[in-house]
């Protein structure tokens, strides 16, 4: 099978300022995958790169053996960009929201709403004006939009901004199940002890390079944190908390 994603040398510059820098990674097999790594550090921008909002200056990137630009001509990658509050007020149906996410060519729309609507837990609030739910669940419904087409690559950024942690636990876990149906999610967070406990695999970015690559169950090092970030950071592994549901 292909890999999900691949990035080679991968070079951008915005303005003339060099971004990203001869970034290297790759995601073998369908999974949990997080980039980490300080504010500025060009997660985004890698991001975007990816999905081919932005031009690189250098470099490849394949989605499942494809160029991504050939892949985004005919396939879908489930987008959630980065939270931004003025999104959040258009007096719009939660059902509209979701439909967003689907392509002139998907069929059965309504069964394709119901069933992302489903995955996140928000099948009650189908008939719901989007403005009047809270943070948590405005951003399950967004997530909701960018799997609606059902993607194979998922990418959100920065997801669980603003949630608490129980509700960040949740959002975990429910990114989890969408794995369990052979998606792969490559999320960006900031939530280390979620993204140490959740991830198949963690990505780590600072300013140009992509500085290391963990593999699956391997633990990151105190001194690796403390060189990314540049001071010391005590990771928390957080108890999945199953006893309560
Ligand atoms: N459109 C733009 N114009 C100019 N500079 C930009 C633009 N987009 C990003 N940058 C710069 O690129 C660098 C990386 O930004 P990026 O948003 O990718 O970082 P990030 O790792 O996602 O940060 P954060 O954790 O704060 O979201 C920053 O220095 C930023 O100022």
């Amino acid at each position: 099978m292909e890999k999900p994603l691949t990035v080679k040398d991968l070079t951008v510059s915005i303005d003339g300022k060099i971004i990203l820098e001869k970034v290297n990674f790759c995601v073998k097999k369908s999974g949990l995958y997080t980039i980490i790594g300080p504010n500025g550090g060009g997660k985004t921008t890698l991001v975007k790169a990816i999905l081919n909002l932005i031009k690189p200056e250098s470099g490849e990137i394949k989605i499942f053996g494809l160029s991504n630009q050939k892949y985004l001509r005919i396939y879908t990658v489930g987008y959630l960009p980065q939270r931004l509050s003025a999104q959040r007020f258009f007096p719009i149906k939660v059902y509209d929201v979701v439909k967003m996410g689907l392509r002139e060519r998907d069929m059965g729309e309504e069964e394709l709403i119901d069933d992302a609507l489903k995955k996140v837990g928000m099948s009650d609030f189908k008939n719901a004006f989007f403005s009047e739910l809270s943070g948590g669940q405005q951003q399950r419904v967004l997530i909701a939009r960018a799997i609606v087409s059902r993607p194979k690559l998922l990418i959100l950024d920065e997801p669980t901004t603003g949630l608490d942690t129980r509700s960040q636990q949740m959002f975990y876990t429910m990114v989890k199940s969408f794995v369990d149906n052979d998606m792969t999610v490559l999320m960006v967070s900031h939530d280390i002890g979620f993204v140490m406990d959740f991830s198949d695999g963690v990505f780590c970015i600072n300013q140009k390079m992509l500085e290391h690559d963990l593999c699956e169950n391997s633990l990151i090092s105190r001194e690796f944190f403390e060189k990314l970030y540049g001071y010391k950071v005590k990771p928390i592994i957080h108890d999945h908390g199953d006893k309560d549901d």
